[in-house]
């Protein structure tokens, strides 16, 4: 069985991707990670963002460690979403989500776009979302038990921004998929959204 679970950022779909994965014994996929070690790279190279050549180079992922906590910086997060616009960038990460979600047995995977275009063939399809308030507040206590010093209007301000660019590009856009199930994870703790995103799964392959 493959599971898509798309949405914004810090709407919960790694929580509730990896929880679906443990408990349907898949492999699970967050290929946010993928985009996050694109910019990573280019960052790293002295890169340039506007660049699509540029960003093009840096999808080598030979020098990746994807354990380095600095895929999941914010600086990360926001070179990611600019450098996810370029469909050259897009199509050279395609491959290997098409190949993760093709491996026998199925797997589940999160991200932007994985039940409209990396696996729109998906037998369950959530789509998980939240206020951008909740969704600010999730990312700001995440970060600051990092040890991150920030403040929730600033990340509030980068989730915006972010929403903004991911669902208004040209290529592969977030949205929901007309099939997918719509999660709102607002006003439910971590063990109730996963309660619920198993029992929209168990609807899917009824
Ligand atoms: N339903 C929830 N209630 C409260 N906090 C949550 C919930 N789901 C996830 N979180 C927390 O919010 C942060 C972002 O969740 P995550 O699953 O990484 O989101 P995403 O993958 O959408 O960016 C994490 O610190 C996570 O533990
Ligand atoms: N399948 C995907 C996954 C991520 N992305 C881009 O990569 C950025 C970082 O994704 P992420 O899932 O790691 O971000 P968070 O939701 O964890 O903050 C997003 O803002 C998107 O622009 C994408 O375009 N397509």
């Amino acid at each position: 069985m493959i599971i898509a679970v798309d949405g914004p950022a810090a709407s919960g779909k790694g929580t509730i991707a990896r929880a679906l994965a443990a408990h349907y014994r898949l492999p699970h996929m967050d290929t946010g990670l993928l985009y996050r070690a694109v910019a990573l790279n280019l960052l790293r190279w002295g890169g340039d963002p506007e660049s699509e050549f540029q960003a093009l180079r840096a999808c080598d992922f030979s020098q990746i460690d994807f354990a380095d906590p600095e895929l999941k910086s914010e600086t990360a997060g926001g070179i990611a979403s600019r450098i996810s616009v370029y469909p050259a960038v897009r199509a050279a990460l395609a491959q290997r989500q098409r190949d993760f979600a093709g491996q026998a047995g199925g797997a589940v995977l999160d991200g932007r776009d994985i039940g409209t275009v990396i696996a729109p063939h998906a037998e369950a399809k959530l789509f998980v979302t939240a206020r951008p308030e909740v969704r600010a507040r999730r990312r700001f206590d995440e970060l600051r038990q990092r040890g991150v010093t920030t403040h929730y209007e600033d990340v509030l301000i980068d989730i915006r921004a972010r929403d903004d660019r991911d669902s208004h590009r040209a290529a592969a856009p977030l949205r929901r998929a007309e099939d997918a199930h719509l999660l709102d994870t607002s006003d439910l703790d971590r063990e109730a959204a996963i309660a619920a995103a198993i029992a929209l799964v168990e609807r899917a392959r009824a």
